[in-house]
């Protein structure tokens, strides 16, 4: 590269969208987003640095010779690598999916820069709408959150139905709770956490409410009683921290 070019992502960015006051506005994943998406997820998720890592023992675990594995609402790939990571060389086929062009853009660069023989097929497209066949490992690593609840329903049947016996749904979300006093607990110690992390309370308290129409979470006995419903069993808790979880659903025989 000559010194007049520049690397097509230069340094990562720190999160600062929420920093000065604003028009309240809905979330959305557009390029300032996807621009500062690591510093933001990092600092916003408690436990997404332990839980990246061990979608990749997850998957070397239940992944099966010649299946599809599916990352869906891959963001920048993070999810997405630590899958191929724990994926044989060959055999399996690895797909992302993002609705978000700038996400998809730039995943696309990570993917690249992560030397690794095992292709990744990229799609930019809804979940809701991309064809899903012959799973075993399928992720939804804190996107399900973002699908409208009427919707959710179908898509993980949708899953369901697609995975192969012994097959397995890594679902992580951000949860609420039944009881109002839990609730307020651990919404105050993810506040407390996102301050550890250098934001401010006008960050927080901006960020919240540009999330309230967006980000709807449930309970996580809601979320028990819809996977089983959809054709999972064996619905289980592997994280928790604070109002973040991560599940495992497995397809029966
Ligand atoms: N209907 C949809 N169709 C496609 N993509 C969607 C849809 N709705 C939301 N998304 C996409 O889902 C992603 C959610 S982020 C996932 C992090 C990643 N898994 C990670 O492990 O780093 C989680 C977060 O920001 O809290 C975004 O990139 C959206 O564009
Ligand atoms: O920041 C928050 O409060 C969250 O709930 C998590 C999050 C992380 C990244 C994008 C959107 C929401």
């Amino acid at each position: 590269m000559s010194n007049t070019e520049q690397p097509p992502f230069p340094t990562q960015e720190a999160d600062r969208l929420f920093a000065r006051e604003q028009p309240r506005q809905d979330f959305r994943f557009d390029a300032s987003v996807a621009r500062v998406f690591p510093d933001m997820i990092r600092r916003s998720v408690p436990g997404y640095t332990t839980i990246i890592p061990m979608i990749e023992v997850i998957t070397e675990q239940y992944a099966q010779p010649g299946s599809h594995c599916y990352d869906l609402g891959c963001s920048l790939g993070a999810s997405t690598l630590a899958m191929r990571h724990g994926l044989p060389e060959s055999g399996c086929t690895l797909v992302g999916v993002d609705n978000s062009e700038a996400m998809i853009e730039r995943c696309r660069h990570h993917i690249a820069l992560d030397d690794h023989p095992l292709p990744v097929e990229l799609r930019c497209e809804d979940i809701l709408e991309t064809t899903i066949q012959d799973a075993s490992v399928t992720t939804l690593n804190f996107t399900l959150q973002f699908v409208p609840p009427a919707q959710r329903p179908e898509l993980l049947a949708r899953i369901a139905g697609a995975t192969r016996p012994g097959g397995v749904l890594i679902l992580s979300e951000k949860i609420r709770f039944e009881r109002p006093q839990e609730q307020e607990v651990q919404t105050r110690l993810h506040h407390e956490f996102k301050r550890a992390n250098g934001y401010s309370d006008l960050e927080i308290s901006q960020k919240r409410s540009a999330l309230e129409q967006v980000l709807i979470p449930e309970t996580l006995s809601g979320h028990r009683e819809r996977l089983e419903e959809a054709g999972f069993r064996d619905v289980m808790v592997w994280y928790q921290c604070f109002n973040f979880v991560s599940m495992l659903a497995f397809k029966p025989a």
